[in-house]
């Protein structure tokens, strides 16, 4: 099983990023970009593709990902993750059970689970999630149907109580990196701050320098 260290996940997600102009290229390519600026971690988080446009683009991250000494995670789908040889899996509330994923993948996925309150955090822990993605910290609109944000302050009552790498989501931009990581997140995870970006690159390098 691969090791949980990076402290910056990139999330793709083409409905919500390829609509802004600057951004209107393959996710391949973006994601690409990304990497070659420092990421170390990428999930595949593609609610809209059909399995065999997912299982095409997990193969392809793979190789890129791996070229660059990456790791890859794909949301939801523990099928995927193993044809992809992926180095993980992201849960989500409707997912398949963390007990039944670690039965089926053994040590070969490390398993994520992205929680919305210290009951959740604590329940992943207890099921034996590696680490979990924690949000929505701030406002996104991606998640306002979900209501408000749960606030960085969650961020420091997890870390107290669970014993997982905790990593931030949910309207994290350069701004407020050092916040969450002020309240004892071990990273954070990014959709829009980089891939509505218009300059990929700068912007992720802006992230890991506010990491460091
Ligand atoms: C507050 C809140 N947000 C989202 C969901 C459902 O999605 P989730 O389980 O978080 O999965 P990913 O967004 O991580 O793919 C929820 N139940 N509650
Ligand atoms: C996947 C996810 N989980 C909680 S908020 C969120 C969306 C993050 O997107 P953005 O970085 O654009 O706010
Ligand atoms: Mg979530």
């Amino acid at each position: 099983m691969a090791n949980i260290d990076f402290q910056l996940m990139l999330i793709t997600d083409t409905a919500a990023t390829t609509a802004a102009t600057a951004t209107a290229r393959p996710i391949t390519e973006a994601v690409e970009e990304a990497l070659k600026a420092g990421v170390k971690a990428v999930q595949i988080r593609e609610k809209a593709m059909s399995t065999q446009e997912l299982t095409a683009l997990a193969m392809e991250l793979r190789q890129i990902t791996k070229h660059f000494g990456a790791l890859l995670f794909i949301n939801d789908r523990v099928d995927v993750a193993l044809c992809a040889e992926a180095d993980g899996v992201q849960l989500t509330g409707t997912s398949i059970p963390i007990d039944a994923v670690r039965r089926l993948a053994g040590d070969k996925l490390l398993i994520g689970k992205s929680t919305h309150s210290l009951d959740e955090a604590f329940d992943a822990r207890k099921k034996g999630a590696d680490y979990i993605l924690l949000g929505p910290i701030y406002e996104t609109p991606s998640k306002a149907k979900y209501g408000e944000p749960i606030g960085p302050e969650v961020i420091l009552k997890v870390k107290h109580r669970v014993k997982l790498p905790v990593f931030a989501v949910g309207g994290i931009k350069p701004h407020n990196v050092k916040e969450v990581m002020e309240f004892g997140a071990d990273g954070i995870a990014v959709i829009s701050g980089i891939l509505s970006s218009d300059n990929i690159a700068d912007v992720t390098e802006k992230y890991l320098e506010l990491l460091r």
